[in-house]
Parts: C-alpha cells; structure tokens; sequence
C-alpha cells in the first residue's frame, strides 16, 4: 500500500486533534507536518497533547508546501482560512479534503475552477459521519412525497457558522427533487425577527447552539394527518473519522472536485 504523505490545517482544533490521532493511527498515512497559527518553525509536540509527534508547524502554508512533499492537505479550521488553504494547495499540486464549514457557492465554483484547470481532485464535505450522510439521502427520498419540511440543525455553542454545512447540504439535496413551495401560511408574520428560522428556497432551517451537544439534525416532515421524522446524532468527533479517512483514500485518486461525502459512498 502506497504511503500518503498528509497535512492537517488545525492539529489543535477539536476536530484537527482527531484528524491527527487518525493519521497517526492508519499504517498508510504518514503526517509530514502542520498548520497552526501559533509556533510557527515548532514542532508539534511543542504543544500539549502531542507529545512525541515531532513534524514541522508552519504558519504560512506556502512555505508549508514549498518545503514539504506531501499528497494531501486535510483541511479542519474556518471559512476564510480554510478557502485560502484550499486555493493553495491546489496550487501546488496538493489535493485538499475539506471538513471546514462555511464556504459559499461562490468559493465552491471558484475551487471546482480550479480544480478542472489543474486536474487535481478535491473532496468538500460538510459531514463526514457516515449515518449524517445517510440522514442527508434518506431526507432526500423523502422530499419526494413530502413537499413541507423543516430542518432543525442542533451544535455545540463554540460553532461560528449558521446555519450548519450539513444543513445547508441537506436543504441543497433536498431542493433538488421538491417541488419548489413557500411553506406556512402566506400571511404569516414574525412578530420577533428570526422566529421562522432561515429561508431556503421556501423551506426553514433553525439553528440551535448549546454547550452539551456536539452535532446533531432533524429534519421534520409534514403533510396531512403524519410527520415524519429523521435524526443524526453525533456524539463525539470520532465519528467522522472513518469518513475523513474514505476521503483520502479517495482524493488520491481522482481529479475532479467533489462536494459532500454521499458522492463518494458506495
Ligand atoms: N465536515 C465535518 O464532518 C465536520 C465536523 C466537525 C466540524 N466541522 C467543521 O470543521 C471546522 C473546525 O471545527 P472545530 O470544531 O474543530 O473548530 P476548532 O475551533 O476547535 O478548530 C479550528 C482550529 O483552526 C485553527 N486555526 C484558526 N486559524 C488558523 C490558521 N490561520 N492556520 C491554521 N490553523 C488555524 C484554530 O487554532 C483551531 O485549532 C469548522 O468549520 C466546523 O464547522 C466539520
Ligand atoms: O462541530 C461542528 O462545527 C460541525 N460542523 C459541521 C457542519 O457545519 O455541518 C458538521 C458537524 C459538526
């Protein structure tokens, strides 16, 4: 089996430690080095938690590329930061699997761009739990027989972005195969701004932030006399793991970008 040379963008972050543990743990990965802001020129295992694993922490991700040879970025930070080391990346020739939430439609297509001009593969995926991934395409079959729905995205109180990715990849699934409706009554009124949650095309996502939760979805339909519900939960941050771990086997091995995990589930 070929080693894959990787980079984790957020090695401390609660998802980045996790990635490491995994990259650390897989007899075909090797982690070449980090990105973190802080002790640029360090190592790793400066920090607490990390004792014995001795690669390189850059700051600047250029440098990170210029003077390490690795296959692939994994990427766990936040929107903008994680956009430009997407961007950069590619452009040397690394291919990123992404789990940073919070990228627009914009930034998809430009990365997709960029992706088909240098024929290197990019995986984007809101959710790499795979029972999440499962919540997203079972909502979808869903939608067919159930034009009004709501989908009730529940996080940790430390989240930056709302909605969710998974919410927005599950409103985005589900948009594709409804028939597009404004829900509730059309003279309905919020007499407290947000009360009906965020609009997409017609349908409502509510953003819950507790500490306590990790990442949790419903998504909740209705139609005369039934509902019916389907629910993720995600209960700690190994959960995804497997996902981001299909992620790369994956990435190496295409050239194309791909936006959520149900794409490459077999
Ligand atoms: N795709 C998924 O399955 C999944 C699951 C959980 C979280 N997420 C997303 O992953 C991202 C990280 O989540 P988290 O809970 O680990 O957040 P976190 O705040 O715990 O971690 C983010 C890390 O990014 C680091 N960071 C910030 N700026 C940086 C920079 N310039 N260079 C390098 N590192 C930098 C921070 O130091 C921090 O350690 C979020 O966007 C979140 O929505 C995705
Ligand atoms: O903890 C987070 O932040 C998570 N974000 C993802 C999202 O925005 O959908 C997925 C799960 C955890």
């Amino acid at each position: 089996m070929k080693t894959i040379k990787i980079v984790i963008a957020g090695p401390r972050g609660r998802m980045g430690s996790e990635a490491v543990k995994l990259v650390q743990n897989k007899e075909n990965y090797e982690l070449v080095a980090v990105v973190d802001h802080k002790n640029d020129g360090g190592i790793l295992s400066d920090f607490k938690g990390f004792e014995g694993i001795d690669v390189p922490v850059y700051s600047d991700i250029e440098k990170c590329f210029k003077n390490e040879a690795c296959d692939v970025l994994i990427d766990l930070t936040t929107p903008e930061v994680g956009m430009h080391h997407t961007k950069t990346a590619l452009t040397y020739g690394v291919r990123p699997v992404v789990g940073t939430t919070g990228f627009t439609k914009e930034n998809l297509q430009e990365l997709e761009d960029l992706c088909h001009d240098s024929s290197l593969g990019a995986i984007i995926a809101p959710n790499f739990a795979v029972g999440a991934v499962l919540m997203m395409k079972f909502s979808q079959m869903a939608a067919k027989y159930f034009n009004d729905v709501e989908i009730i995205e529940m996080h940790h109180d430390q989240k930056l972005d709302a909605p969710s990715g998974t919410a927005v990849k599950t409103a985005e699934m589900i948009r594709d195969v409804r028939e597009s409706k404004q829900q509730g009554h059309p003279n309905e009124k919020e007499t407290l701004a947000g009360a009906r949650g965020a609009d997409f095309d017609g349908m409502h996502i509510h953003s819950v932030r507790l500490p306590g939760l990790i990442a949790h979805q419903q998504v909740m339909f209705g139609s005369s006399g039934q509902t019916l519900q389907i629910r993720h939960d995600s209960y700690n941050r190994e959960s995804f793991m497997s996902g981001v771990a299909l992620a790369v086997d994956t990435v190496v091995k295409i050239d194309t970008l791909v936006y959520g995990l149900e794409n490459i589930m077999e």
